[in-house]
């Protein structure tokens, strides 16, 4: 299981990181037996997993129902949890409250939460208590509403110029990675160069220090419009359609189940059944 050190030493050997969301059981297992650096346990899950429009409605105890979950699919792989809309803004005292029920609860080893400004200060506290922190910049989904979409962020002089200053910021801060949304490319770039711990990017290009994607955009499962900066690796979309369609089409015309799929007993036993032989 990687630490924060490895992370950094990943960084400094040029050593790409790649981090996976996963949400339960099954997904977790998968992503430790391919060998991913780092579960990202994303309230994306709200959207791909539970089939709201956005990551807002997403509450600390869906968090921890999933983290829990994965934990029990990845015991060998770091696990970060993103904390939920909300759950990191009231005070430091909730936000640390927060912070510590998803490590003990889940047994992840870093919580990720969206954000500079206002969120500086409980990066510090909950790095100062002991909480590994990942910061997450650019495009911050639980601030859709604020930002008026699902757009690159970044793209001018001065928004350009903001995000830098928020990252250094969140590295001062006690973050030990920094996810980048949706910037330019060349933005990334600089970002990547000028901080020392490692970025992850999500439509930020090839030169951050890892990527991130999630589960079902990377296998295209359940998901039927894809972001640009998505590139399906697999399409289970037909390959479950195609098997469940074959199910309901063997069950309709009674050729599944076979006797292979079905046991027996002996024909006298059968006869007891009406009081026969008993
Ligand atoms: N399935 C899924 N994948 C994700 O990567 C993801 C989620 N859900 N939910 C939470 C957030 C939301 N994310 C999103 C969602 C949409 C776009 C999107 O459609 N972006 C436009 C860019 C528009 C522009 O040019 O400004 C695109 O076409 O990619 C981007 C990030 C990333 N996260
Ligand atoms: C898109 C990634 C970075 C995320 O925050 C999530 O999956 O929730
Ligand atoms: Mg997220």
């Amino acid at each position: 299981m990687k630490s924060t050190s490895n992370f950094l030493k990943m960084k400094n050997e040029g050593e790409k990181i790649v981090m996976l969301t996963a949400y339960d059981y099954p997904s977790a297992k998968l992503a430790e037996q391919v060998d991913v650096d780092i579960i990202l346990v994303g309230d994306s899950l709200g959207m791909v997993v539970l089939g709201y429009d956005s990551t807002v409605p997403v509450t600390m105890e869906d968090m921890i129902h999933h983290g829990k979950a994965v934990r029990r699919g990845a015991k060998n792989t770091s696990i970060v949890v993103d904390m939920p809309f909300m759950s990191y803004h009231l005070s430091i005292k909730d936000t640390l409250l927060n912070g510590a029920r998803i490590m003990q609860e889940t047994g992840a080893n870093a919580v990720k939460v969206e954000g500079a400004d206002e969120v500086i200060e409980h990066i510090k506290a909950l790095t100062r208590a002991g909480i590994p922190v990942v910061a997450h910049l650019g495009l911050t989904p639980q601030s859709v509403g604020v930002l008026g979409g699902y757009k690159v962020q970044g793209k001018d002089a001065m928004a350009a110029r903001k995000l830098m200053e928020d990252a250094k910021k969140c590295e001062e801060a006690g973050a030990f990675m920094l996810v980048l949304e949706c910037v330019p490319k060349q933005l990334a770039r600089e970002i990547s160069q000028a901080l020392k711990i490692p970025t992850i990017g999500i439509g930020a290009g090839v030169e951050t220090d890892g990527q991130v994607l999630v589960y079902h955009d990377v296998l295209m499962y359940g998901v039927d419009r894809l972001a640009k900066f998505v590139k399906p690796f697999a399409n289970m979309n037909v390959e479950v359609q195609k098997g469940l369609a074959e199910y309901v089409s063997e069950v309709k015309k009674a050729q599944f189940p076979t006797d292979a799929y079905s046991f027996t007993m002996k024909e006298e036993e059968l006869l007891g059944l009406y009081g026969g032989k008993s």
